[in-house]
């Protein structure tokens, strides 16, 4: 498979801030990955450096087969930003006409309005809109030039859920490959082909959500009993740890397994019971809590 992005040994330091060190990913073409980790792991920078609005100190990168600045220079890019600014009366229509301009036509500007659900804003000033509404313009604006490949710095950030769901199916239906950092775990899961998680300057993981989650190992096995005894549930083989409301348990267990069976055996009147996997949450946090 084509990669798109390519970060070989990848180190930034901001004076003494080593924000990346001897990072290595790729991005194969057509893929859609999530960037995780906590606060200043370095998610952002790493898209500054793909974006080429900064040079890496150490290492290569290569976007589209080319360098960053040449690839954005080429229009092939299309980036949603966490700082990107929207010009205060200027209507919303004039802001994609202007995108879609700046890039030679590409695209017809209703397409585009109509890509990010702004056809019936188009009128309205961006000094008029909702955070999450104003959202929608830098997507528009992202997405005008028909881009190979995009980035996505936080975008659903202020969005409702109908938006939300509206912008990520926008995305996917777009085929175009794509790079977002998020802390909306759940929009990883559910949108991401794999995610990298990052703390501390470096890649801790990489792989399919489901395979991040297997990482965080425990399982948690719900269920009903009559007068539950947290001590003795927590003696239980494989138990990890006990909470009880009333005659509801909640069990976390290192081997599920077990648990549920010394459950049956040894404690009985077993009802109404379930065992899930970690979440991406889970994961990530026994992931990135080391680094941290
Ligand atoms: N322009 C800068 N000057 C100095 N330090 C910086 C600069 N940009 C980032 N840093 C530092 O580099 C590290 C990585 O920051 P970065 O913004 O890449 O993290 P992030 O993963 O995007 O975090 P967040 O989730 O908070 O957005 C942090 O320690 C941050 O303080």
């Amino acid at each position: 498979m084509t990669n798109t992005v390519t970060f070989t040994g990848v180190s930034k330091s901001y004076g003494r801030v080593r924000a990346l060190d001897d990072v290595t990913f790729h991005v194969a073409q057509g893929e859609t990955v999530a960037l995780l980790g906590p606060n200043g792991a370095g998610k952002s920078t790493s898209v500054d450096l793909m974006l080429g609005l900064a040079k890496p100190d150490r290492g290569t990168i290569g976007v589209l087969g080319t360098e960053p600045g040449r690839a954005v220079a080429q229009g092939r890019v299309g980036a949603m930003l966490q700082s990107g600014g929207l010009p205060a009366d200027t209507s919303v229509a004039d802001v994609v006409t202007l995108a879609v301009r700046l890039h030679g036509g590409r695209r017809a500007v209703a397409e585009v309005l109509e890509l990010a659900g702004l056809t019936s804003l188009a009128r309205r000033g961006c000094d008029e809109l909702s955070g999450g509404q104003a959202q929608r313009v830098r997507f528009a604006v992202a997405m005008a030039g028909q881009p190979e490949l995009l980035f996505l710095d936080e975008p659903t950030v202020a969005m409702d859920v109908e938006s939300r769901r509206a912008f990520w199916t926008a995305v996917r239906a777009s085929g175009t490959t794509t790079v977002f950092a998020t802390h909306y775990l759940e929009e990883a899961d559910a949108h991401a082909d794999r995610v990298i998680v990052m703390a501390g300057g470096k890649v801790v993981a990489s792989g399919t959500p489901s395979t991040i989650k297997a990482m965080a190992g425990a399982r948690t096995i719900r269920c009903v009993l009559d007068s539950p005894d947290p001590a003795r549930l927590l003696a239980l083989p494989g138990v990890l740890e006990v909470e009880v409301h009333g005659d509801d348990v909640t069990l976390r267990a290192g081997d599920a397994d077990r648990a549920v069976a010394a459950l049956y055996s040894s404690i009985g009147g077993v009802r109404d019971l379930h065992v899930t996997g970690a979440d991406l949450e889970d994961a990530l946090i026994k992931l990135t809590s080391a680094r941290n």
